[in-house]
C-alpha cells in the first residue's frame, strides 16, 4: 500500500506568518512574540490588531481597532429574530455557526469570487465584534431575557461577561478572560482553520470560510473538548474517584478530554497559564477539587500514556469559575479564535491556491457490470 499521512499529520498544506507552533519545544507565539509576553503586556484588542495588520498597534491604531470593534456591536434584525426563534435548547454553536452564516446575508460586501482585502478586513474587524454579540444574543434569549443595552466603554472581554450577566464584570474576571481570548486566539494549522482556509481557497466568502470553521471546532477531538473536560469532572464527582475512573477508560480504549495533542509532544504552552488562573479563582470560589481532581487527571496519564494536558484542560475550570455555563465554553473558543481564523483567511486570499489532496482509493477496482435491478 502506497504511503500517506492518515489526517495529514506532519502534511505542510501552505506558507504562514501568523502563529508559530513548537510541538516539540512547547512554544507558541503570534507574528514572533512569545504567549508568555503577550498575555503579559496586551490586551486581546491589541492581539487582533497583531493577528489582522502584522505588528503590534501604537496608541493611536488601538484606539481605532478598539473604535471599530465597538461600533460593530449590532446585529441585523431578522438575525435578531432568528435567534429569538431558534430552539431554546439548541447546542449555541449551532445557533453560532447558523448566526454566522446568516449574517453573510445581510452584508452586500460579502460577494464570491473577487477577494478585496481592505474590504475583507473590515468584514474580518466585523465577524470578531458580532460573534460575541451572537453568543450573549442566544443564551440571553434561551432563559426569556432582553440583551442588555449596548455597552461601548467595556473591552471586548468585559462586554460579553456584561452582555451573558446583565451585570458590569469585575476588572478579575475580565482580566481573566482578556488572557484566554488571547491564549486562544490563534494556532496555526488546526483543524478549523484549516477548514476556514479551504473554504476562502476556492474564493468563497469570508463568513462562508469562518461558518465551514464554527462546524469544525465544535467537534469534542478540537474545540469541543472543554465541555468535555467539565462534564467529565463533574461526572467523576470527587478526587477519591480519580484512579478507577481514569483506569476504566483507558481500559475502554476511550478519550480523556483535554488530553493529547497532534502537535505538541510536551505540554501544550497555553496549559500553564489557564491551570494558575484556574488555581486562583477555584480556591477564591471555595471548590479546589476541581483542579485537584484535574491535576491527579494529568499526572496519570503523564505516566502511563507519556500524553499531556491540552489548551481545553484548564480553561474549562477558568470558565466554570467565572460562573459561565458550560454549553457556552466552545462559543467562547469561536470567539477568541475569530481573530486567528480571519487573520489566517486574510493571508490565505493574499497567496491563494486552492486545496485539492489526493486520496488512496481502496474500492473495487471494475469496471463492474451493472447487474439489472430486478435482479439484485
Ligand atoms: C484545541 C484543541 O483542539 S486541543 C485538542 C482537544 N481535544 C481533546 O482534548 C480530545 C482528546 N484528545 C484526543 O482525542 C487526541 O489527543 C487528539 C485528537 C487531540 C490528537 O489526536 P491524534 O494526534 O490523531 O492522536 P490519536 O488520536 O491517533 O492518538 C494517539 C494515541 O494516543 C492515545 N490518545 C490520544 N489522546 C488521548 C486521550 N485524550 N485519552 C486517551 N488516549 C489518548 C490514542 O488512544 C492513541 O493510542 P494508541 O496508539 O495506543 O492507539
Ligand atoms: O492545533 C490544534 O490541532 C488544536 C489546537 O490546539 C488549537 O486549535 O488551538
Amino acid at each position: 500500500m502506497t504511503d500517506y499521512a492518515k489526517g495529514l499529520e506532519g502534511v505542510i498544506a501552505n506558507e504562514s506568518a501568523l502563529s508559530n507552533v513548537e510541538g516539540a519545544e512547547g512554544r507558541l507565539s503570534y507574528l514572533g512574540y512569545s504567549i508568555e509576553d503577550l498575555v503579559e503586556n496586551c490586551s486581546y484588542e491589541e492581539v487582533v490588531y497583531l493577528l489582522h495588520r502584522g505588528a503590534l498597534p501604537t496608541r493611536a491604531q488601538l484606539a481605532e481597532v478598539e473604535a471599530s470593534l465597538r461600533a460593530e456591536r449590532s446585529l441585523p434584525d431578522g438575525l435578531i429574530d432568528f435567534l429569538k426563534a431558534a430552539p431554546k435548547d439548541a447546542n449555541p454553536m449551532d445557533v453560532t455557526r447558523t448566526a454566522v452564516s446568516m449574517l453573510g446575508l445581510y452584508d452586500k460586501r460579502a460577494t464570491i469570487g473577487t477577494p478585496d482585502l481592505e474590504k475583507d478586513a473590515a468584514i474580518a474587524l466585523s465577524i470578531c465584534a458580532k460573534i460575541p454579540i451572537i453568543v450573549a444574543a442566544f443564551h440571553r434569549f434561551r432563559q426569556g431575557l432582553e440583551l442588555p443595552a449596548i455597552r461601548t466603554d467595556l473591552s471586548e472581554a468585559g462586554h460579553f461577561l456584561y452582555l451573558i450577566t446583565g451585570e458590569t464584570p469585575t476588572d478579575v474576571a475580565t482580566r481573566t478572560l482578556d488572557v484566554a481570548l488571547t491564549l486562544h486566539a490563534d494556532h496555526g494549522m488546526n483543524a478549523s482553520t484549516f477548514s476556514a482556509r479551504v473554504t476562502v481557497a476556492t474564493l468563497s466568502d469570508m463568513y462562508s470560510a469562518i461558518t465551514s470553521a464554527i462546524g469544525t471546532l465544535k467537534g469534542p477531538l478540537h474545540g469541543g473538548a472543554n465541555e468535555g473536560v467539565i462534564h467529565m469532572l463533574q461526572g467523576i464527582g470527587e478526587l477519591s474517584k480519580v484512579d478507577d475512573w481514569v483506569e476504566d477508560k483507558l481500559t475502554r480504549k476511550e478519550k480523556i478530554m483535554g488530553i493529547g495533542h497532534r502537535v505538541y509532544k510536551v505540554l501544550d504552552p497555553r496549559a500553564p497559564h489557564l491551570r494558575k488562573l484556574a488555581v486562583q479563582l477555584t480556591e477564591e470560589l471555595g471548590e479546589p477539587k476541581w483542579i485537584q481532581m484535574s491535576e491527579r487527571i494529568a499526572e496519570i496519564m503523564r505516566e502511563r500514556k507519556g500524553l499531556n494536558a491540552n489548551v481545553d484542560f484548564y480553561s474549562a475550570t477558568v470558565y466554570y469559575s467565572l460562573g459561565i455555563p458550560t454549553d457556552l465554553f466552545t462559543p467562547i473558543f469561536a470567539i477568541a479564535r475569530a481573530s486567528g481564523w480571519t487573520a489566517q483567511v486574510l493571508e490565505q486570499l493574499r497567496d491563494n491556491r486552492l486545496y485539492r489532496p489526493l486520496t488512496l482509493y481502496t474500492g473495487e477496482q471494475g469496471p463492474l457490470a451493472i447487474t439489472p435491478i430486478d435482479e439484485r
